[in-house]
């Protein structure tokens, strides 16, 4: 069983017992009444330069735990004063001590676009990212057969969210064309084996329509692996360990920032 199996069986079961406690109808009255609607993440995406990401992230099945993180809602303004265009925040409970109360709070702590980092399996899921005040969702195609995927990406953009579809090869970068993706992120980390190749994106880019956003995730440890995937044409790259490892998450943030506004970079879209 890979990692990716054994982490979407936990997944699996915790949504159980969350339908079991909040019945959909429960969950689709909350969207209805108290929700505003999404903001447009494509657009943030889309600004001049290399956009940056950042990711909330205490722990992970590659390294283990990385950060406490006990005030999600501060890291989230730090990461907002450093210039992030959309903050990650990973939801997942078993591997990565995350959790939809870390949504919730930084929701209320800022108005930068919100993407929520989980392993989405279910309908169900995306209407718990709509209600907790998530503008994006993750779509994991080595986690979904094709007709899932499809259903998730349509249900999602319904629900005014925007989906952004992660890849890791060849054959699941067809697979999210296939899907209509707009947003196709390429994971350097083999979801699988835990692995990151950071070629991987410099591989799978050119497979990606110029008319579609592409982020780069995983392994960015500072400007100049930001500067490496603008050169094979991200539009944005996703951190999460370096930006929560580092101490100075602000600063950490505007040095990616400043170093995807550089003037070679701007006129990118
Ligand atoms: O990070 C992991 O170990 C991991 C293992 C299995 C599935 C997903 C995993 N991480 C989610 C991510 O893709 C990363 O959190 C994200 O791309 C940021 O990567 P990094 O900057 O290398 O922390």
């Amino acid at each position: 069983m890979s990692v990716l199996d054994e982490i979407l069986d936990g997944v699996r079961a915790d949504l159980a017992d969350r339908q079991a406690a909040t019945p959909l109808e429960r969950l689709k009255e909350k969207a209805e009444s108290a929700v505003p609607r999404p903001k447009d993440v494509a657009a943030a995406l889309r600004r001049p330069g290399v956009q940056v990401i950042a990711e909330v992230k205490r722990s992970s099945p590659s390294k283990g735990a990385l950060a406490s993180i006990d005030d999600p809602d501060a890291l989230a303004r730090d990461y907002t004063a450093g210039g992030a265009c959309l903050i990650s925040v990973l939801t997942e409970r078993r591997w990565f001590n995350g959790s939809l109360a870390d949504l919730e709070s930084v929701r209320a702590a800022v108005d930068t676009p919100l993407l929520r980092k989980d392993f989405v399996v279910s309908a169900y899921q995306l209407w718990e990212a709509l209600v907790h005040g998530a503008d994006a969702v993750l779509l994991i195609v080595a986690a979904l057969e094709q007709d899932a995927l499809v259903s998730l990406v349509e249900r999602a953009v319904s629900l005014g969210l925007t989906p952004l579809v992660e890849v890791h090869t060849a054959d699941e970068v067809q697979r999210a064309l296939d899907a209509g993706a707009t947003v196709i992120g390429v994971n350097a980390r083999d979801l699988k084996t835990l692995q990151v190749d950071r070629e991987t994106f410099a591989k799978l880019a050119p497979l990606v329509p110029g008319d579609r956003i592409k982020i780069a995730e995983s392994g960015v440890r500072g400007p100049h692996d930001l500067l490496a995937y603008a050169g094979y044409g991200a539009d944005a790259v996703l951190v999460g360990e370096s930006l929560v490892r580092g101490g100075k998450p602000r600063e950490a943030v505007a040095d990616l920032v400043t170093a995807g506004a550089h003037p070679a970079l701007r006129d990118r879209h």
